[in-house]
């Protein structure tokens, strides 16, 4: 792969690349650090968004970005980067060209009066499968669509925090800082765990209920269903993982698989897939870079940080006390028992989707904890949506009281708490 000379960019320096038509500057921001990104001259894109001449852009500790630009133009750059240089190789042209067949399949589904397409991309960890969604909806979006993002990502989800899968119809492109979508009524439901083997039955029913409420919608909204569903999945594609991706195709009945950098994966797909689904290999970008799990780690984290504290726009959350007796805290899976020892006539994959209460103690200390839309203990709770989160901040034994962060102020809207592996260690 050709690539231009790496140019330090050093606090206090500002640095100038000039990229030829078709190139993108890729840069890491150091950790603890920010760096500043100014478009001079020309056009250029952040992962399908567009950048405003002369805008100044900041991106924070560890963010990996690609600066892509069609025609050519002048960036500047200032602030401590990891790297920084210009990628002449890209697989661009290759992903304009998917968007370019799905609009033609939305162009195909207005006048036929039927529905767009519906297009799932799969692929290992570390292969660029978030970007290439991102890419996807953002170009649709360009073009006036009004495209449904899904995204089945427990581990590194975009959407809500890790834990969980949702939909959201997207209406305008992502932004450029913080890269998320506009989060205008996102459907979000709670797994609890950051990967879908700890309880996969679970996740494949989630992953069936989701898909029946993303068609739903389809029905009731024209525009919707001609701009059609982009989906992101995890990177767990191995054995129980790949039966995943084959249950959620089938689910959401896609049209279109893009498969990234994996040709046997590409070829048990094609395999195990009816004829009509059309699956695409396409390479991945040699600018996607490997995450440590220590990285991982990290940027979980920050998005549950993210959630109640906001990122380029602060958010406040609330701090208050909530009695043990208001609240009925659940988790979904009972431990399985060998077959022998189940009672009669029950089959092992109804503990995983059992409701086992928990009762409040230490434990629960710096969980994180779904607010279930279920409004009592006879709606279906593992199956509805959630309404967002808290984060035990401190529980009082001997008062009997629990102290939550809240997005918003007191009361809290529900009273059925789901628990989560998921931790947050509040230092605010
Ligand atoms: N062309 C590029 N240049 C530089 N960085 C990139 C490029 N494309 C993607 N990245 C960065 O690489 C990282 C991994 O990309 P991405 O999240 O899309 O991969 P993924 O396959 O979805 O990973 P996972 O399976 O862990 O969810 C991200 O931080 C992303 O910003």
């Amino acid at each position: 792969m050709e690539e231009s000379k790496e140019k330090n960019v050093d606090e206090g320096k500002r640095v100038e690349f000039k990229l030829d038509k078709v190139c993108e500057l890729r840069f890491e921001v150091e950790n603890n650090e920010e760096v500043e990104l100014e478009l001079k001259s020309g056009m250029a894109e952040i992962f399908g968004t567009e950048l405003i001449q002369n805008k100044k852009y900041v991106f924070y500790s560890g963010g990996k970005i690609a600066v892509f630009t069609w025609h050519g133009c002048v960036l500047e750059l200032s602030g401590k980067t990891e790297v920084a240089y210009i990628a002449k190789e890209t697989p661009m042209v290759m992903y304009i060209n998917t968007h370019a067949a799905l609009e033609q399949m939305r162009v195909k589904a207005e006048t036929d009066n039927t529905s767009g397409p519906t297009v799932m991309v799969v692929g290992p960890g570390d292969v660029g499968k978030s970007t290439v969604c991102k890419l996807l909806v953002n170009y649709a979006v360009r073009l006036g669509r009004r495209p449904t993002f899904v995204d089945l990502d427990v581990g590194q989800g975009q959407i809500s925090i890790p834990g969980t899968i949702g939909s959201l119809s997207v209406e305008r492109p992502a932004d450029v800082e913080e890269g998320n979508f506009s989060l205008q009524a996102p459907l979000i439901y709670h797994f609890g765990h950051i990967s879908p083997s700890v309880n996969i039955n679970l996740y494949n029913c989630l992953v069936s209920q989701l898909a029946d409420i993303v068609q739903m919608r389809g029905e009731t909204n024209r525009k919707a269903a001609i701009s059609g569903v982009v989906i992101n999945t995890c990177g767990w594609v191995k054995g129980l993982g790949y039966k995943a991706v084959i249950h959620a195709a089938q689910a959401f009945e896609v049209d279109v698989i893009i498969v990234l950098d994996q040709e046997r994966l590409h070829n048990d797909l094609k395999r195990d897939l009816p004829k009509f689904v059309k699956i695409v290999l396409q390479p991945k970008s040699g600018g996607v870079v490997e995450r440590s799990r220590q990285h991982r780690v990290e940027s979980r984290d920050a998005k549950v940080k993210e959630y109640f504290y906001g990122l380029s726009t602060p958010l406040y959350p609330h701090q208050y006390d909530v009695k043990f007796s208001d609240v009925t805290i659940l988790k979904i899976g009972a431990p399985l028992l060998p077959d022998s020892l189940l009672p009669l006539g029950m089959k092992q994959e109804d503990a995983h989707l059992k409701l086992v209460a928990v009762p409040p103690s230490n434990q629960l200390l710096h969980h994180v904890l779904a607010v279930s839309m279920a409004l009592t203990s006879d709606d279906d709770i593992v199956r509805s949506n959630v309404m967002g989160f808290i984060c035990i901040n401190g529980v009082d034994m001997e008062k009997k009281v629990l102290t939550i962060l809240a997005p918003a102020p007191r009361p809290l809207p529900r009273s059925i708490l789901l628990l989560s592996d998921v931790q947050f260690v509040d230092t605010h």
